[in-house]
């Protein structure tokens, strides 16, 4: 696989591990009929990211490319990766180039650690990709949107938006947008049937596309 800065691609993050980010992820790679890389992959059991983007996506799963990393724990990756003996190289992790969108989602949080020295933010900062911060709407999250979005900002990341996933909160999602100056791209609702047909559907409902230019 070639590896090199690649023009066209977005990075999803979020506030947090279980914050939805593979699920939008899921959605907005459909939506653009593009591709999904998850550079590193922590905790197997259950499942991947990228065999639940397969099944939710409804994409090919040549689109879903291969992970550089796959360790056995659910843990922080740099300790997942210490316990198997290993050391991720940050400086060498590169997104594949492809021909299509692509969309690339980290692990838990921006300042999750790869190593002893570096965090998914410097991935971001190296990168310079647009990023989309995906952040719960329930109680506690505006602190964790602010936070994250002032690291972004001072690492000099671009920030496309904020993606809020959960049910409706239209105070919290406003004072999102105004304290953190940032666009708010549409909220994905908690789905009570998860599948490649429902996930499109809220996708498209929840999120205008004009919102997704990069
Ligand atoms: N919109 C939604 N509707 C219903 N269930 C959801 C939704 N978003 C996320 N979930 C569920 O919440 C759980 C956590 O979501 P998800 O795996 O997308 O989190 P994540 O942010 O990608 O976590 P990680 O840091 O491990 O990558 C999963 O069981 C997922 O199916
Ligand atoms: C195991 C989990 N699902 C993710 N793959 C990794 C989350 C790392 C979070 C680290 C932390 O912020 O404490
Ligand atoms: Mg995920």
């Amino acid at each position: 696989m070639t590896h090199a800065i690649v023009k066209r691609a977005v990075v999803v993050t979020g506030t947090d591990t279980g914050v939805g980010k593979t699920v939008f992820a899921a959605g907005l790679a459909r939506a653009l009929d593009g591709c999904y890389w998850k550079p590193v992959q922590a905790g197997i059991q259950g499942g991947t990211d990228s065999q639940a983007i397969a099944r939710l996506s409804g994409l090919p799963t040549e689109r879903i490319l291969a992970e550089k990393w796959v360790l056995r724990r659910p843990l922080s990756p740099h300790h997942a990766a210490a316990l198997e003996g290993v050391e991720i190289n940050a400086e060498t992790l590169n997104p594949p180039v492809v021909p299509r969108p692509l969309v690339i989602e980290g692990a838990g949080g921006v300042m999750v650690p790869l190593n002893r020295r570096r965090t998914y933010l410097d991935l971001f900062a190296r990168w310079h990709l647009p990023v989309i911060l995906c952040a719960r709407t329930g109680l506690g999250t505006i602190n964790h949107t602010l936070l994250s979005l002032a690291a972004l900002r001072d690492r000099g990341v671009p920030v496309l938006g904020v993606a809020l996933i959960g049910d409706e909160a239209a105070e919290t999602q406003s004072i999102i947008a105004e304290m953190g100056r940032v666009r708010i791209l549409g909220r994905l609702p908690r789905l009570e049937r998860l599948n490649s047909v429902t996930l499109p559907a809220a996708f498209h409902q929840g999120f205008p596309m004009d919102g997704f230019r990069f």
